[in-house]
């Protein structure tokens, strides 16, 4: 049976720069259900990327309330919102930012390194993800030596090696060619199908909306039903 992962029930998000507000999200009510593949899609300024903040708890709304797995993500503490991105929440930017002086492994076992757990198991986990994104033989390159689709993909890993619950992506491919994008595209398919790896993904690109389950069209802060 279907179950909801993400609920949010009319969001809103103001910026005030200064006397000047401004309404990204007016109000947005959705649902997602764990296992989807879920493209946020829509004009320049429409409120895709800041949509995409408060699902990952990047950012708080100025009204509205998130539910993720159940949890009311809004009215708990701070550190337990830092918890639950830690643990249950994985991200990829379309920056890689990985730490130039670590090598591909390194840069994907710090996460799980802070959990206390022995040096081989870390390891063992990288490995296994840096193997699942095709980078078994580049395990022990420095970023700089890798290209910027291998960089994205160890960024995946990164993101992965802690089997989040849910991935949010913010237009991954946007630095890439159109090779290395259809090379992400289809690693997220593959998540996605063989793990039921719920993925949530802000794009620019009509054909990758088109990969995903579903497309979640955004105008004006509004969600765009002409779609
Ligand atoms: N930190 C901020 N302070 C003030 N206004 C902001 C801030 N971040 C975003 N905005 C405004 O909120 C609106 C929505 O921005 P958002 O970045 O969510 O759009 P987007 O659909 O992701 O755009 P793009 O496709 O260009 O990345 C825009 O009008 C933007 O100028």
């Amino acid at each position: 049976m279907e179950r909801t992962i993400i609920k949010t029930e009319h969001l809103e998000r103001v910026y005030a720069t200064g006397a000047v507000k401004t309404y990204a999200l007016k109000d947005i009510s959705i649902e997602i259900e764990e296992g989807e593949f879920v493209a946020i899609m829509g004009k320049s300024g429409s409120g895709k990327s800041t949509l995409l903040h408060q699902l990952g708890l990047l950012d708080k709304p100025t009204k509205g309330n998130i539910i993720i797995d159940g949890n009311d993500v809004i009215n708990i503490s701070e550190k337990e919102r830092t918890r639950f991105r830690l643990h249950e929440l994985g991200y990829v930017f379309q920056s890689y930012n990985l730490i130039p002086e670590l090598t591909a492994i390194e840069n994907v076992y710090v996460t799980p390194m802070a959990r206390n757990l022995k040096k081989e198991e870390y390891e063992k986990m990288a490995e296994e993800v840096l193997t699942a994104v095709g980078l078994k033989d580049r395990m022990y390159h420095y970023p700089s030596e890798l290209s910027g689709g291998q960089q994205q993909r160890v960024s995946i890993a990164r993101a992965l090696v802690n089997k989040p619950k849910i991935l949010f992506a913010d237009e991954p491919t946007a630095n890439l060619d159109s090779a290395s994008s259809e090379d992400v595209i289809n690693l997220f398919r593959k998540f996605n199908k063989e793990i039921g790896q719920t993925i949530v993904m802000v794009t620019h690109e009509k054909d990758e909306g088109e990969k995903a389950d579903r497309i979640i069209w955004v105008k004006d802060g509004l969600l765009d039903t002409d779609k």
